[in-house]
């Protein structure tokens, strides 16, 4: 399923947030959206998650979802958001029960995914014994559960520390490798979006237009063979915002 913005604009009041906002996210890419603080990512993707009806314009999927799918609009958030009363077996099976599937299909779908997340040994742990790093692998192994059409993560790495976001983002790379899926990716962190992104969607000051979208062609498990394009593919970006990102630095510290 591809997922068609098509010329969103939107506010909150009588914020502009995001104006004419036209893109296409292809199935099994991962389209990562990066820009100034404030400038209306995280707004763009509760769009096209539905989560917020935007002003004008509007969101279209172009083809089905994956067979079976439960939710084919499926979030990751930055803070886990896993229940701590329940085991990481049982914080995924949360999201599968209530769909009628069968016991055994139940414990097969979950065995899949820990096993792909390789948490298969932590199946009885409690979110509190968890590092960060092994939590946000429980959310991705709870939100690759539902089988999404299309995963929304929303700085997804972003609370936990350079070691540990390293290691995630081969975990991503992997399971993209194994079996493609399709993301949008909002980052503030360019490493991230070269490490992740096929596309790279730059935003430009509220109200956030598309300054750009940047297209790296090499696969996603041989870019860290291939440091110096992406120093050169980040460098780019950074130019591309880096006027825009320390006027809304200071338009924060002036708002205080
Ligand atoms: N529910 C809301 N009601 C009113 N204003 C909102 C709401 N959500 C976001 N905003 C405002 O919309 C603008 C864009 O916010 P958004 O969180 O989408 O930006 P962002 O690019 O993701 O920011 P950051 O990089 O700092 O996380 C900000 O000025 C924010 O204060």
């Amino acid at each position: 399923m591809n997922l068609h913005v098509n010329n969103i604009s939107h506010s909150y009041g009588k914020v502009d947030v995001l104006k004419d906002i036209n893109l296409n996210i292809e199935e099994h890419q991962i389209v990562c959206l990066v820009g100034p603080s404030g400038c209306g990512k995280s707004t763009l993707l509760k769009l096209i998650g539905g989560l917020e009806k935007p002003s004008s314009g509007k969101v279209m999927q172009l083809g089905e979802p994956p067979q079976h799918s439960i939710n084919p609009l499926t979030y990751i958030f930055q803070d886990f958001a896993l229940l701590p009363w329940r085991s990481v077996y049982d914080n995924i099976s949360l999201v599968l029960e209530d769909h009628g599937i069968a016991k055994n299909e139940l414990k097969h779908i979950i065995n899949d995914v820990l096993a792909r997340t390789k948490l298969t040994e932590f199946a009885n742990a409690m979110p509190k014994q968890l590092s960060g790093g092994m939590k946000q692998r429980v959310a991705i192994a709870r939100a690759l559960s539902v089988r999404p059409a299309v995963l929304l993560m929303d700085e997804p790495l972003s609370a936990l520390d350079s070691q540990t976001s390293e290691l995630l983002m081969d975990d991503l790379v992997s399971l993209w490798d194994r079996e493609k899926f399709t993301a949008c990716y909002v980052t503030h962190n360019l490493n991230e979006a070269v490490r992740l992104g096929h596309k790279i969607v730059v935003l430009s000051r509220r109200p956030g237009t598309i300054r750009e979208v940047v297209s790296i062609d090499i696969p996603l498990n041989e870019r860290k063979n291939h440091v110096q394009a992406l120093d050169q593919k980040q460098q780019y970006l950074w130019n591309l915002m880096r006027e825009e990102a320390l006027l809304a630095d200071k338009e924060l510290i002036n708002a205080d």
